[in-house]
């Protein structure tokens, strides 16, 4: 066999999804040599299956949705929901028909260099594509994602279930739709297809959706969704999956038997880490998700970004992290920086590393010319469900867990003066989980119509740890929905 070709660069980036193309185009931009690997298309999942065409989707299904709420507010509406235009954007404005030409071009504008194919590791320093190893004199940055997680389910696999890529794909809208998991995928999308009039059925193996947050936000986006027709079936155990000409038909365990046109698959995601060779620098597979430290390293030479760190799969997070790796990759280079650099990149990678210093000395737990450090504590996260649930730090149940001495506020946006004028029905709320021995708020969920936009404050709050004296004795503008955080600071129980 013949020995492969040998390239020397100083950064690869194995994944240009969106951690691995911001770190790959800052890094490019400082001066570097970088390689970037891509075997689908620049930019990932969230530009072309995730965030922004499933966002583009629901901004049609509330569109449709608050037109639908005319009545008895300020007249009447006919409506004829149509998915043609919303299928159209997508393909047209969100995706350019699943082109990233325009990710390449802003790459390669950058200065980076795109290698198109699969990556796999080859050894400490090195990346194996085809027949080139690249072999990166400064570092690797593994930024590889994460696809759909398919349980093990009897006669799943070979049936043509959709997963968020096909969700996101589909011209014509089916009939029925069972949805299996009640997460953040399965429910915003649950609720789209079900107000461009799909019979939606979502199936759910815990004993509630949207478990991972608090539970009165569950019962809000489970009574949310019930309210647009979606049958909610929560606790049942997926045991057989048939598929034929009517369709898919679901077997629970306990007999329950649920059938629809199509299956939507969205039961969580897992990184591929057995595709990329970590075994030839010493790193365990067998784990979910890779371990990084708080500078993303997850050995010597190797930095991991996004959601195959397992830190929260959500690009926020890929983008926070990326600005950590490319201050730390830029600060080890201008260490090693010996005057042998084949790139000529010293200077610009000390000069790059200046910026990158500012940045830390922004960071929440960085101090000026250090390279920040990763702090998960106020990591924020918005279901866009209607509607939006937006939640930050802990829930009621994690901080007592951790032995927190957790004190609780909790207030409707019905009875405040905003939800009461908007008919909100009850279903927003604020909820605030403080840390009484500390006096600071350690987590908060805002759901409501504008939920994932209340949070912002909260966020503040919480990364700031600004003392609850200082929260309840700030002005909160009248009439609004984020005034509801006045109340629930009141009604902070001891
Ligand atoms: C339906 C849906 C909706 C979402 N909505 C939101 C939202 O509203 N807000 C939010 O914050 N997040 C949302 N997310 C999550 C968000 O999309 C991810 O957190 C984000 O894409 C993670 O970025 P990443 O760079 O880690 O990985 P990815 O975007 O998955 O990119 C990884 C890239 O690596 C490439 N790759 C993998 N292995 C190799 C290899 N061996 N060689 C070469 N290339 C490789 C892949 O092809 C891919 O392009 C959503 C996700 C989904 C599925
Ligand atoms: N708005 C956002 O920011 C947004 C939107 C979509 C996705 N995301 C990200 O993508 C990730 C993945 O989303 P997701 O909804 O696929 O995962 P998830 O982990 O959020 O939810 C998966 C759900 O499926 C259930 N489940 C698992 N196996 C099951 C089975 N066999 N039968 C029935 N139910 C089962 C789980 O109990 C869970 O409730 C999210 O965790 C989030 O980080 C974010």
């Amino acid at each position: 066999m013949a020995e492969p070709e040998l390239v020397n660069v100083d950064v690869v980036v194995l994944g240009l999804g969106v951690g691995g193309e911001e770190v790959a185009g800052r890094l490019a931009e400082a001066g570097l040599t970088v390689i970037g690997i891509e075997r689908n298309l620049v930019g990932g999942e969230c530009p072309y299956w995730g965030c922004i065409p499933s966002k583009m989707m629901i901004r049609a299904a509330n569109a449709i949705a608050e037109a639908r709420r005319v009545d008895g507010l300020g007249g009447s509406v006919q409506l004829r929901p149509d998915w043609a235009p919303v299928a159209k954007r997508i393909r047209d404005e969100a995706t350019d028909n699943w082109d990233d030409r325009a990710a390449v071009q802003r790459f390669i504008g950058k200065g980076g260099r795109l290698v198109r194919g699969s990556g796999r590791l080859d050894g400490p320093g090195r990346v194996r594509v085809g027949d080139t190893v690249f072999q990166a004199r400064h570092g690797i940055v593994l930024g590889t994602g994460t696809k759909a997680s398919v349980p093990p389910i009897d006669g799943l696999t070979d049936t043509p279930y959709w997963t968020n890529r096909e969700a996101v794909e589909v011209e014509e809208l089916p009939g029925s739709l069972l949805v299996l998991g009640g997460g953040a995928i399965g429910l915003e999308l649950a609720q789209v297809f079900a107000r461009f009039g799909v019979r939606v059925t979502v199936v759910e193996a815990a004993d509630r959706v949207l478990a991972v947050e608090e539970p009165e936000a569950s019962e809000a986006a489970a009574a949310a969704l019930r309210a647009d027709g979606v049958q909610i079936r929560t606790g049942v155990k997926a045991a057989r999956i048939e598929h034929g000409s009517g369709g898919f038909t679901l077997h629970g365990a306990a007999g329950e038997k649920l059938s629809a046109d199509r299956l939507l698959v969205a039961t969580g995601r897992r990184a591929h880490l057995d595709e990329l060779g970590l075994e030839t620098i010493g790193v365990d597979v067998g784990r979910r998700y890779l371990s990084v430290d708080d500078r993303l390293h997850v050995t010597d030479g190797v930095w991991a970004v996004g959601d195959v760190t397992g830190e929260g799969a959500f690009t926020h997070v890929a983008m926070y992290q990326a600005g950590i790796v490319v201050a730390d990759v830029l600060d080890h280079a201008r260490r090693a920086g010996d005057g042998a650099d084949p790139s000529g990149t010293a200077s610009a990678v000390s000069g790059a590393v200046g910026a990158a210093s500012s940045l830390a000395a922004t960071g929440s737990s960085g101090s000026a010319g250090s390279v920040p450090r990763a702090d998960y504590r106020a990591l924020p996260r918005v279901t866009f469900t209607d509607p939006e649930v937006g939640a930050v730090g802990l829930t009621e149940q994690q901080a007592r867990e951790r032995g927190i001495n957790v004190q609780v506020g909790f207030t409707k946006l019905s009875s405040s003066s905003r939800g009461w004028i908007h008919r909100t029905d009850g279903e927003g709320f604020i909820k605030l989980i403080a840390d009484a021995d500390q006096g600071v708020l350690v987590g908060a969920t805002s759901a409501g119509p504008a939920g994932g936009e209340v949070l912002s404050g909260l966020v503040v709050a919480v990364h700031a740890a600004v003392p609850l004296a200082q929260l309840r004795h700030m002005i909160y503008a009248y009439p609004t929905f984020h005034r509801a955080i006045s109340d629930a600071l009141h009604n902070l129980n001891s």
